[in-house]
């Protein structure tokens, strides 16, 4: 709202004419009594004029701290919403995390690192359907150490479980990106390769063989060779995966009576 204030000009011609209607040498003009009721009613309506003025700005600066009091708290409350937004996200987050941790867990051994049984029950089940599906064969492999038991009754325990975990690495060391290994239980492992045929696996388990003979002096402490045995099988499309695991352990119980530390087809 404008102010009322006079400016320069009216104030000097209110203060002449106060002067003039005060000067004694003015009393007996006939506008003097006029002059001086209109200049009260001026003064008095300039003082009313003010007052609301000073209300209209009052209410005008209420109003603008009322506005302002509310964009603040609306943007209190989006910055509010935006840190539960970020925490709700960490959280789900984490609990992703997390679920994918019981997960890889739960189906991975925990010496060795490797896919455990319930795993590789999965990734058999797969295969032998998609063997089903498109016609084509996989091969497995059953692998068992070489009298493990000695390792573990000579060198301890723990020595055992450092050479067994050297021997997952070795498995490893010799798959393709595609193929699965796994351990089975205890120090026995299952190799599947899928879309291989006999000749082919057998190829790739003479390679994981011979890097377990070549495994040496695991931990600083054992100097005894070790080796592995090996019974292999390939998956026929109309056969139970299960079936072809028996099959394979028939090898490899073949393998360990013909003097282990080979591989022995089904
Ligand atoms: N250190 C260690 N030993 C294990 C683990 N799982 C199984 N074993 C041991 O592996 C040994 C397997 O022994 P056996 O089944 O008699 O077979 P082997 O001595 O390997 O002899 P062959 O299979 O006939 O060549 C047992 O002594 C088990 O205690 C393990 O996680 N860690």
């Amino acid at each position: 709202m404008p102010s009322t204030n006079l400016t320069g000009s009216d104030r000097e011609f209110l203060a002449d004419l106060q002067t003039l209607l005060a000067d004694p040498a003015q009393q007996d003009n006939p506008m003097r009594e006029p002059l001086v009721r209109l200049l009260e009613q001026f003064l008095g309506q300039r003082e009313r004029l003010e007052r609301l003025v000073r209300i209209s700005d009052g209410y005008h600066h209420l109003a603008r701290d009322q506005r302002l009091s509310l964009v603040e708290q609306y943007d209190k409350q989006v910055r509010r919403l935006e840190k539960l937004a970020r925490i709700s996200d960490r959280y789900q987050n984490s609990l992703r995390e997390l679920s994918l941790a019981l997960r890889d867990a739960a189906l991975h051994d925990p010496l060795t690192g490797l896919a455990n049984r319930r795993f590789l029950m999965e990734r058999l089940r797969e295969e032998a359907d998609r063997s089903k599906r498109l016609k084509r064969g996989f091969s497995l492999a059953i692998m068992n150490v070489d009298h493990f038991k000695h390792i573990n009754d000579e060198y301890g325990h723990e020595a055992g479980d450092l050479v067994l975990q050297a021997i997952a690495r070795a498995i490893e060391s010799q798959l393709r990106e595609y193929d699965q290994c796994g351990r089975w239980g205890g120090e026995e492992f299952l190799i599947l390769l899928p879309e291989t045929p006999l000749d082919q696996a057998q190829a790739v388990l003479e390679r994981i063989r011979v890097a377990v003979a070549e495994i040496n002096r695991v931990g600083g402490e054992i100097s005894t060779r070790l080796s592995a045995s090996f019974g292999l099988a390939e998956h026929l499309h109309e056969e139970n995966f299960s079936a072809t695991i028996s099959r394979a352990y028939q090898a490899l119980y073949a393998a360990k009576a013909a003097g282990r530390n080979r591989v022995e087809q089904a």
